[in-house]
Formats: C-alpha cells, sequence, structure tokens
C-alpha cells in the first residue's frame, strides 16, 4: 500500500455545543470509490467541510503523512485535496478551457500565470479527455448541460493535481444518461486517486460504489461493501428502509 490514502481517525465537529461530527474514523485507499451516505443532517458535508478546512476540528486526517485539520483551505488543496460543492462553481462567461487553465494556474505564480500561453497545457489536455469536454472546449461554460458542468468542476480538480477527491451530491439534478456519464468518470479518475462520493442517490450508489460509509447523527453507523451495507438491519431501520421505493433517500 503506498502513502495515498485518506484515513480519518476519531474526527470531531462541534457547532456552539452541538456535536455535527461525533468522532469519525475512516480509512479510503486509492482506487476504492467509497460512498458516504446517511440521512439529512447525518454529518456527511460537515466531515467533507472539516478535511477541507471550511470547519475547525478535533482528532485526525492525515493524507499520506500530512494532517489536514485546521489548516488553511488553499494549504490543504496544494497537499492535493480537491472538493465539488452541491452547485457547480465554475466561471459561467469563460470558457472550458479558460476555466480549466485558471485552475491549472492555482498552483503557479502570477507572473508565470500572465505570460501568454502558446498551446494548451498537458495537463489541462489531459483532464478535457478523460472528462469528455474536448468537443465543447471553447464553448461558455454557462451555456453547458448541468451535467457537463459538474464534470467541469472536476476537471477543474484534475489539473490542480488532486490525488484526493471529496464530491458533494455530483448527480443530483441529473438526467439518468448523464448519472451513467458521471459513474464512469468516477471510475476512470477513481482507479488512480482516492475518491469520497456524499451521496443521496441509492441506485447510483449501488452501481458504482466500491464501499460504502454510512453516517448517522455524526457517528459511523455502518460500513463495508453495496452489499454488507443494504443487508445491515441499523441501515435499514434509518435509512435505507425509507428508500426501499424511490432509489432517492430524503427525510
Ligand atoms: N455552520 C453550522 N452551524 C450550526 N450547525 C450546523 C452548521 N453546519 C451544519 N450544521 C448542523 O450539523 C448537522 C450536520 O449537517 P450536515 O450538513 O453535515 O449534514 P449532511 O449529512 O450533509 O446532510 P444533507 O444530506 O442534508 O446534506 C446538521 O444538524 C446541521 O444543521
Amino acid at each position: 500500500m503506498n502513502g495515498d490514502y485518506l484515513e480519518l481517525t476519531d474526527v470531531r465537529v462541534t457547532f456552539d455545543g452541538f456535536v455535527a461530527v461525533d468522532g469519525v474514523s475512516m480509512t479510503v485507499l486509492q482506487g476504492d470509490l467509497r460512498f458516504l451516505i446517511g440521512p439529512n443532517g447525518a454529518g456527511k458535508t460537515t466531515l467533507v467541510d472539516a478535511i477541507t478546512g471550511l470547519v475547525a476540528a478535533s482528532g485526525s486526517a492525515t493524507f499520506g503523512a500530512t494532517q489536514l485539520l485546521n489548516q488553511k483551505v488553499h494549504k490543504i488543496a496544494r497537499l492535493g485535496v480537491g472538493r465539488t460543492f452541491q452547485t457547480a462553481s465554475v466561471f459561467e462567461e469563460l470558457t472550458v478551457l479558460q476555466n480549466l487553465d485558471i485552475a491549472a494556474g492555482a498552483g503557479r505564480g502570477p507572473l508565470t500565470l500572465l505570460r501568454r500561453r502558446s498551446s494548451v497545457p498537458e495537463e489541462v489536455e489531459e483532464a478535457l479527455e478523460i472528462i469528455g469536454l474536448g468537443d465543447l472546449r471553447d464553448k461558455q461554460a454557462g451555456v453547458l448541460a448541468h451535467g457537463q458542468k459538474q464534470w467541469l468542476e472536476i476537471g477543474m480538480l484534475l489539473v490542480q493535481n488532486a490525488r484526493v477527491l471529496l464530491l458533494d451530491e455530483p448527480v443530483a439534478g441529473m438526467s439518468a444518461h448523464e448519472r451513467d456519464e458521471t459513474g464512469q468518470l468516477l471510475r476512470r479518475i477513481g482507479a488512480e486517486r482516492t475518491v469520497v462520493v456524499v451521496e443521496h442517490d441509492m441506485d447510483f450508489m449501488r452501481s458504482f460504489a466500491t464501499s460504502v460509509t454510512v453516517l448517522h447523527a455524526g457517528r459511523v453507523l455502518s460500513e463495508g461493501t453495496v452489499a454488507e451495507v443494504q443487508a445491515d438491519p441499523r441501515v435499514q431501520e434509518v435509512y435505507l428502509g425509507r428508500a426501499a421505493t424511490t432509489g432517492e433517500v430524503r427525510s
């Protein structure tokens, strides 16, 4: 096993005395496509916020040998840990290529950024290929379909050399076709990276998760393969029972 894995130990986040994340420990290996599921308010997004520096936390979250908790947001990004939000945050007036170029420049100094580019950098070409937006490179991001914007945002993490990707509900609002394309994309990028997907879409989880962690009231309720967590009576009681007919769980 190389050092490319995310290890959380007893992560705890408190808001004014309210414990939102209550001692979470989990390990996500490179090549794993880990889904983080659980009812609304379980603490999924707060856990991702803690790992990416948006909220203070106690405990430990390491990637390689580096402690991520309570570091500055930009430092965590530079360490190779990237995230997306529920709403895609791309620059709508800029083209696909410009969005990727700016993201690629996040790690470079201002002087290098100002220098005119004669060709498309290799990492941007690669990202375009992986996210399947090569033909749309000169389109304004604002005219992309919802799914394509999410893929562009993932591409922006790839050009920043993210080794850990934390994706918050990446398929929310997508068509069935877009969901499937997104699953294939996550498989491609997940083979060489550590990917954690926060999701409520249980059909999507069943199709693409290689492992699942179920959070409930800030704690890990269950963890294992899709089959294992689905068969866990505690999970059925607090969460999956409600999804039996809809495929989607919202409380
Ligand atoms: N900034 C904050 N201040 C106070 N409480 C917060 C804050 N952020 C989140 N919480 C609370 O922490 C708990 C966990 O919220 P969180 O958004 O992490 O849950 P979640 O599992 O991501 O839910 P959802 O599936 O609805 O996105 C909730 O009770 C929420 O109200």
